[in-house]
């Protein structure tokens, strides 16, 4: 039996509201991996850590936890069952790697906590420590991530991808990384409106107890990177009932704050943004280059006039790290809370 409509958005609504009225989600992962000498030059991309080196995506996230993230989000973005059988493995095996992606996550946070306990012993000799609440998200990168040709910044699929071509590509990933133990479902880096329709029918359909956040990546204030209405693919996502929020990642910093307003504009569910360096990501060198003519600064500063555009959970994606992190956690905390 799924939740109610009213039992996922309080969900995420008491969590905002035990967090002081915002969260910090955390920066980007697979770029913090590589950043630590991980060669991530393949189809699986992050995911290829999973079965390399379980203990950097462990250590990565205690990094963002360390920092200040009370969301961290699992390194299932490209893990699929299609591309890890394409590597050879067993359909048994594909499966137990994304759950493994969750229990990573999840033994990161038990170790956090453990360092917490254990610094307030011997600070105060009692042990008494109040948990920060963390939730694990289980990352879902979109189509266009597991075809490894930077189409997730186009959202271009061509012609002979339909909705059913996305739900069957999508249903059995969602439905192992729903019961894994994961807080939530992050559905990161959606380039266009059929693949946010996609995923807006499967909570439906397979009943997902588990909430979920849906976050598109855009080319300007309004659209998303097909090109599409950002307002109407916003809509999509605020008419499924287990969507607890709707965002934005993986995008300029620039066009963040005409994004909020639009968004806001067909929801009243909490806004999620977790931008990138302002970088572009060319797909054919597979690396990140600054995007000629615009200068893209800290986005730090930006966050308070974000928080008052209407968003409150706030982190970094490619290219930023638990630094970025760190000073949003410092910005954040100095502000008034507007959602509660
Ligand atoms: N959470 C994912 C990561 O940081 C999002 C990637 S966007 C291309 O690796
Ligand atoms: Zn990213």
């Amino acid at each position: 039996m799924g939740l109610k409509g009213h039992e996922s958005r309080s969900l995420m609504g008491d969590f905002l509201q035990t967090c002081g009225g915002y969260a910090v989600v955390d920066g980007g992962f697979a770029t913090e991996l590589e950043r630590h000498g991980a060669d991530l030059n393949d189809p699986l991309w992050s995911a290829k850590c999973l079965v390399t080196s379980p203990h950097l995506v462990r250590m990565v996230h205690l990094d963002y936890l360390d920092a200040g993230a009370n969301i961290i989000l699992t390194a299932s973005y490209q893990a699929t069952i299609q591309g890890f059988e394409a590597k050879g493995l067993s359909r048994e095996e594909a499966e137990s790697l994304l759950r493994r992606s969750v229990e990573i996550a999840c033994e990161a946070r038990e170790m956090y906590y453990d360092k917490l306990t254990k610094a307030s012993w011997d600070s105060t000799e009692n042990g008494s420590v109040s948990r920060r609440p963390v939730l694990v998200a289980a990352s879902i990168g979109s189509y266009g991530a597991y075809l490894a040709d930077g189409s997730e910044y186009t959202g271009n699929y061509g012609e002979g991808v339909s909705l059913a071509t996305l739900k069957d590509f999508h249903r059995r990933r969602l439905q192992i990384l729903a019961t894994s133990g994961a807080d939530l479902i992050a559905f990161e880096t959606t380039p266009n409106k059929l693949e946010a329709k996609a995923y807006a029918e499967l909570l439906e359909e397979e009943d997902i107890s588990v909430p979920a956040w849906i976050s598109f990546s855009c080319k300007d204030a309004d659209n998303v990177v097909s090109g599409e209405s950002v307002m109407e693919c916003a809509s999509v996502a605020d008419s499924c009932k287990q969507v607890v929020a709707v965002g934005i990642n993986c995008t300029a910093p620039r066009h963040v704050h005409g994004l909020i307003l639009s968004i806001r504009k067909v929801t009243d569910k909490p806004v999620v943004v977790y931008p990138n360096s302002g970088e572009t990501y060319n797909a054919d060198t597979k690396q990140w280059v600054k995007s000629s003519g615009v200068v893209d600064e800290d986005f730090v500063s930006y966050i308070g006039k974000w928080q008052e555009a209407g968003a409150c959970v706030f982190g970094g994606c490619c290219r930023t790290t638990p630094m970025t992190i760190k000073a949003i956690s410092r910005v954040l905390s100095k502000s008034l809370p507007l959602y509660s």
